[in-house]
């Protein structure tokens, strides 16, 4: 399914107390592509994500999915948090069933065969009973996803799903969430501070400005796939990621206000 975002306004609070965390957003994303949001801490990224998937109605514009407008969360979107978001009295086993259950899987034994399998397909057959609290960070958001991919959505939004991870689960859950992405139908909208992680996922990495955030720029990551070691060590590799931190610098330093002289500032702790 693809994804389209017009004019996009978010608005929180009113008065002289208003926010507007997204302004004039606007794109597209094709069916079957993957595509990373960065920008700056605060710019509106989660606030795109939460309008995708129907959690909030933007205050202007029209958000849609395949032409249709986006009115309240379905079937057809998946999320995945930074958090996990499983349930902790419940098994890697039955959180998948319970989300099956409220997503109208109404048979018992079907909702039990499709957990195992969705657990199988993460590499976590083995764990089916195992609860949140007895599970890795990584194994946690493996269960995640394979109970967000469960109802089998057609688009997975992701917003920084492997922040807490350490560096190498998180690229072992980046492989993990290509090759499910390669043997699927599933149109990805990713979130991430990681800019690495995003040009090595990604078809795109779209750059937002700073709050009120709207799209900045549209990099094409027009690098062969299977991505390997010796291609993420590549001056290729190399160079869009300086492209894709070029465009957040100058966010970032705006945001921040660090056009201060900081040269001078050891003088100041002396
Ligand atoms: N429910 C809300 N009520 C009031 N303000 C909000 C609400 N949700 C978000 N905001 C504000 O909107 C702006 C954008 O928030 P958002 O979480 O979308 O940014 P982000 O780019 O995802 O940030 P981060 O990278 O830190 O997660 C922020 O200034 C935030 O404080």
């Amino acid at each position: 399914m693809s994804i389209q975002l017009d004019n996009i306004g978010m608005r929180f609070g009113t008065g002289s107390s208003a926010v507007w965390a997204v302004k004039d957003a606007s794109l597209t994303i094709e069916k079957n592509q993957f595509v990373s949001i960065v920008g700056t801490s605060g710019c509106g990224k989660s606030t795109l994500l939460s309008i995708v998937g129907g959690l909030v109605l933007p205050t202007e514009g029209t958000a849609s999915v395949d032409g249709v407008p986006i009115a309240k969360p379905g079937l057809d979107r998946g999320m995945v948090f930074q958090n996990y978001s499983l349930f902790p009295w419940l098994t890697a086993q039955q959180n998948i069933e319970f989300v099956l259950k409220e997503t109208g899987t109404s048979r018992a034994a079907e909702r039990s065969d499709r957990a195992r399998e969705m657990l199988t397909a993460v590499g976590l057959a083995d764990f089916a009973d195992k609860y949140p609290s007895e599970l890795s960070g990584g194994m946690r958001q493996r269960v995640a996803i394979a109970r967000s991919l469960s109802y089998r959505p057609s688009i997975l939004l992701m917003d920084e799903p492997f922040g807490a991870l350490d560096a190498l689960t998180r690229g072992l859950m980046q492989e993990l969430l290509v090759k499910i992405w390669e043997q699927s139908d599933l149109t990805v909208l990713f979130i991430t501070h990681d800019i690495a992680e995003a040009v090595f996922l990604s078809d795109r990495v779209l750059v937002m400005t700073n709050r009120p955030g709207k799209i900045k720029a549209d990099i094409a990551i027009d690098l062969p796939r299977p991505r390997t070691e010796d291609l993420i060590r590549s001056p290729e590799f190399g160079a869009l990621e300086l492209h894709v931190l070029d465009q957040i610098k100058a966010e970032s330093r705006a945001a921040e206000h660090l056009t201060l002289p900081v040269d001078s500032a050891p003088a100041a702790f002396a």
